[in-house]
């Protein structure tokens, strides 16, 4: 049997438990969780099997998976001390670079940070999904920072539950993200408050079409854990939402003077994105 210890018992860390569990029946959970409601409904949905109160407790876990907002994470890392020679510490939170930089060096074999490229705008326990992870892209970050062992471990858990494995420094990933995650988000949050700041419920509500729609669906996203993830990866954000800037004021400025063809042509270039995804 394989002691899993998850502390936080939300979207990312239930998801997690209901793929291993469908897929084997030699693991066995363990919960840590801050908010009571979350730990007992992660007891009433079968995420996990006990809560725990303690880090000693999870500590004696073979696996423990992070799964809070990345500033907790962090603060986490710093506490986690006695580990067993085979224990494996797994993160995945969204950004990694301050993650990576901050584990202790005594533990640092231990840990394999990783960023599951998957997840929606719902959050806690009930947010809980069997398909979260499969066939989705997980990025290992900085793994020639992690124990043989654990990489070992890493590998084969994120297998197991259908992921394609990718391999970054978290340096690089956290650039990446910025632009192709994080931003996005900071987008439809902006957009969400503009309209909401010009329309009234009941226009919003008769007009909302599958566009609006789905441009605003992740500003139902989680404030805690988005703004750990915007100041963890605040620099390269800024470069991110100064691009968008640029592009915004080239429509502005085509739609004010009338370049019908510039704007044209502007938005064919933006039609063959979908070429590659
Ligand atoms: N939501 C998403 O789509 C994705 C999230 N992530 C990352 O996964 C991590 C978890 O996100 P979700 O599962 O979506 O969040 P969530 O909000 O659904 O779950 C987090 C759980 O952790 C608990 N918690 C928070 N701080 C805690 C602490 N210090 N100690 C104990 N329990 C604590 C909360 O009560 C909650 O039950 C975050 O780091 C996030 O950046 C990564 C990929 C996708
Ligand atoms: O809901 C969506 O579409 C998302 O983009 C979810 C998401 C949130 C955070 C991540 O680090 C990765 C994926």
């Amino acid at each position: 049997m394989t002691n899993v210890g998850i502390i936080g018992l939300g979207l990312m860390g239930g998801s997690l438990s209901i793929a291993l569990q469908e897929r084997s029946n030699t693991y066995r959970f363990v919960g840590l969780d801050h908010n009571e409601t979350h730990q007992q409904q992660a007891l009433e949905l079968g995420l996990v099997h006990e809560i725990v109160h303690t880090l000693d407790e999870i500590s004696k876990c073979d696996i423990i998976i992070l799964t809070i907002p990345v500033e907790g994470i962090i603060a986490i890392s710093q506490q986690l001390h006695d580990l067993d020679e085979k224990c494996t510490v797994i993160d995945l939170g969204s950004t990694k670079a301050k993650i990576s930089s901050s584990i202790p060096e005594s533990i640092r074999t231990h840990f394999v940070t990783a960023h599951p490229m998957t997840g929606t705008e719902k959050f806690g326990p009930k947010a809980a999904i069997p398909k979260l992870y499969e066939n989705k892209v997980v990025v290992l970050c900085d793994m020639e920072k992690s124990g043989t062992h654990q990489q070992e471990v890493a590998k084969k858990l994120f297998s197991e539950i259908g992921m394609k494995l990718v391999y970054m420094g978290a340096e690089e990933h956290d650039r990446h993200a910025a632009f192709i995650s994080h931003m996005p988000h900071a987008l439809s949050y902006s957009l969400a408050n503009s309209v909401m700041r010009q329309e009234d419920a009941s226009s919003i509500v008769a007009l909302a079409g599958g566009g609006f729609r789905d441009m605003s669906r992740i500003a139902k996203s989680s404030p805690h854990m988005w703004e750990d993830i915007f100041r963890q990866n605040r620099a390269n954000l800024i470069e991110a939402i100064e691009s968008f800037e640029v592009e915004l004021k080239k429509c502005r400025h085509m739609v004010e003077n009338g370049e019908w063809e510039a704007l044209n042509k502007w938005m064919s270039e933006a039609n063959t994105l979908h070429d590659i995804l």
